[in-house]
């Protein structure tokens, strides 16, 4: 049995003569929150409904829960609840009533109205209008719509996008609590690393359908470079004294010069050789390069 609850394999596709997505593999956890990232146009909604069978794929490319998606097409359906660029909300009825109707449809029991209304934190607002919820509140209608079948599997596509932090962290704990307490998998696409970094235990970058990077969040960690920051006076002339020495510059502004951390040795040397050569150094600290900007500069590289 797959351990993966999604996997594509050298999944190709194109509109019309443009290669979209490029021999993709994904392979997302059963149990983890994969962030799907990518910049604008990279591919992600593409790919997402790829995985919906919203548009086909050549066969033996895709599978959930290690079944070829075409040919187990409503089985699979099944088995995941998706949000797609803005949840299908009536504006003129309130959250419960939507979700009811969605219940009616799916012959459901309606009380399951109530437990995932609950479940997303909006039971006090059951009764209001969903056209008068706030940007978050409808995401999270959206989101239960989408959890009303009770899949396994959730897609999330871009689901803070125009959130307001409030709204953002609000997501980000639902989401937290739907893979620890309700054991789903959730894929969640972004073009903001930050925006889900603390929510991710796996990460998928792509950029112009090409995958860039997949690993835990762990190991996208290791891959940025710890630097050693030097608060200096001085800093130009400092910065020559040390590429004098041998030490790369990777960075210099008015206050402060970053160079490598290679060990703390290293780091102790270059603070006694800068006060031994007249400058005054006011603090001098390991620092690993932010995940921002490790996605740009894996984004920009391609
Ligand atoms: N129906 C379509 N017909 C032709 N080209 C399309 C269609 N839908 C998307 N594209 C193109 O496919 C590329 C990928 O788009 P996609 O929406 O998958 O990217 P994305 O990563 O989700 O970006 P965003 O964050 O902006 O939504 C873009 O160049 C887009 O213009």
């Amino acid at each position: 049995m797959s351990n993966y609850a999604i996997e594509t394999v050298g999944l190709n596709f194109n509109f019309g003569n443009q290669s979209i997505v490029k021999d993709l593999s994904l392979q997302v956890p059963k149990g983890s929150i994969y962030g799907f990232l990518g910049p604008n146009g990279a591919g992600k909604t593409t790919t997402i409904k790829i995985l919906l069978n919203l548009l086909k794929s050549p066969a033996d490319q895709v599978f959930v829960f290690g079944k070829e998606i075409n040919s187990n097409r409503i089985a699979t359906l099944k088995r995941i609840g998706a949000l797609v660029e803005q949840p299908a909300i009536y504006g003129h009825l309130s959250g419960k009533e939507n979700l009811i109707n969605r219940c009616i449809l799916l012959g459901l029991k309606k009380t399951k109205a109530d437990e995932m209304l609950a479940l997303v934190g909006l039971t006090e607002a059951a009764d209001k209008k969903a056209g008068k919820y706030s940007l978050g509140m409808k995401q999270r209608l959206g989101i239960a719509l989408a959890l009303v079948s009770d899949p396994e599997l959730l897609l999330l596509d871009e689901p803070t996008n125009g959130l307001d932090p409030n709204g953002i962290i609000e997501i980000r704990n639902l989401m937290i609590e739907l893979a620890t307490k309700h054991h789903k998998t959730i894929l969640v696409s972004s073009h903001l690393l930050a925006e889900i970094e603390r929510t991710a235990t796996h990460v998928g970058i792509i950029n112009k359908g090409q995958l860039l990077f997949q690993g835990t969040i762990d190991e996208l960690h290791l891959l940025s470079k710890p630097m050693v920051e030097i608060e200096v006076d001085q800093t130009e002339e400092a910065a020559k004294f040390l590429a004098s020495a041998g030490y790369e510059i990777t960075s210099k502004s008015e206050i402060k010069i970053t160079t490598p951390f290679s060990s703390s040795t290293e780091s102790g040397k270059i603070n006694t050789l800068l006060i031994k050569n007249g400058f005054t150094v006011s603090s001098l600290s390991k620092q690993r390069k932010d995940l921002e900007n490790l996605f740009l500069d894996i984004t920009k590289n391609n």
